[in-house]
């Protein structure tokens, strides 16, 4: 079910915990408010929903993805880039790569490394950051 985004920083600050297949309601809830709000966001952190489990959801093209348990396990080159954050207002500037590989669990927690690039990437690896409490 879609839900509120929170902007409460000392909770956003929190680093959250691993997620485990209890998290499926949790995991289903992302999604939907992702789907609900892509005319302002292209990704979501469980945080950002109130729930501190390490539980990110991306839009690649029509679909929200859910990625469970995100782990950036190799970065390629770096750049720097003006981003946008749902729980906080104007614009940052930021430092990403332009490729990651991924490993992460699906929704049905089957394991993946995956590589990703451009704009995708850049999602992720914000989304990653609210995961480990880190704001733009
Ligand atoms: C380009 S990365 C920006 C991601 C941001 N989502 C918030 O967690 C959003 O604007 O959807």
């Amino acid at each position: 079910m879609k839900q509120e985004i929170i902007h409460d920083q000392a909770f956003l600050a929190k680093p959250s915990v691993p997620a485990s297949a209890d998290d499926t309601d949790q995991v289903n809830d992302l999604v939907d408010t992702l789907k609900a709000n892509t005319d302002k966001a292209v990704g979501l952190a469980a945080n950002m929903i109130g729930v501190n489990k390490r539980i990110i959801a991306v839009q690649i093209g029509i679909m929200s993805i859910p990625l469970i348990n995100p782990e950036i396990i190799n970065k390629g080159e770096e750049y720097s880039t003006m981003e946008g954050c749902l729980s906080l207002p104007g614009e940052r500037k930021t430092t990403r790569y332009n490729h990651i590989t991924v490993r992460y669990q699906d929704s049905n927690f089957k394991m993946h490394t995956q590589e990703f690039t451009e704009f995708v990437a850049q999602i992720i690896q914000h989304e990653v950051d609210h995961c480990n409490g880190i704001l733009i």
